[in-house]
């Protein structure tokens, strides 16, 4: 299997409570390198644009405004099928519906504060990277 790159955020809900070392273990745990990692406070308008793609959905506005309510972590995990690894460990988008041991069976609280995010496919994995980071924070 190929190495990848893929964008993970830990969200506001799992920044708040200091789950950033917890969170990070399990990536770690499972194979994932943190090639670049930064904590960083967005605006409603930068995350909507990050979110660009459910701007149609009902959610759009509280999830806008739920990423900017306060700092989140943008990191680069690296490794051998890194896209699909990272939403293995993630889990299900609905705590209710992770698998025990996930991130968000462990830590998220709902649905929408679901303490994690990371990129779904190969092409939104160098966009989403790109959003965030420069080639020269990018080291192998
Ligand atoms: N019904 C909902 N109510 C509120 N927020 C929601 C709802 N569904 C999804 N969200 C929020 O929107 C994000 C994107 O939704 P999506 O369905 O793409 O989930 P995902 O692919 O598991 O998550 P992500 O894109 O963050 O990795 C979710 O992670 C969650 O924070």
């Amino acid at each position: 299997m190929a190495v990848e790159r893929t964008l993970s955020i830990i969200k506001p809900d799992a920044t708040k409570r200091n789950l950033t070392g917890k969170i990070n273990a399990k990536f770690e745990d499972a194979g994932l390198r943190i090639v670049a990692q930064k904590r960083i406070q967005l605006t409603p308008a930068q995350a909507g644009v990050f979110y660009e793609v459910h701007k149609e959905r009902p959610f759009y506005g509280e999830l806008c405004d739920f990423m900017a309510s306060g700092p989140v972590v943008v990191q680069v995990l690296e490794g051998e099928g890194a896209i699909a690894k990272n939403r293995e460990v993630m889990g299900a988008t609905n705590p209710a519906d992770a698998a025990p041991g996930t991130v968000r069976a462990d830590f998220a609280e709902s649905v929408g504060e679901n303490s994690v995010h990371g990129s779904d496919a190969a092409d939104t994995a160098a966009q989403e990277i790109a959003y965030f980071f420069s080639g020269l924070e990018l080291v192998g």
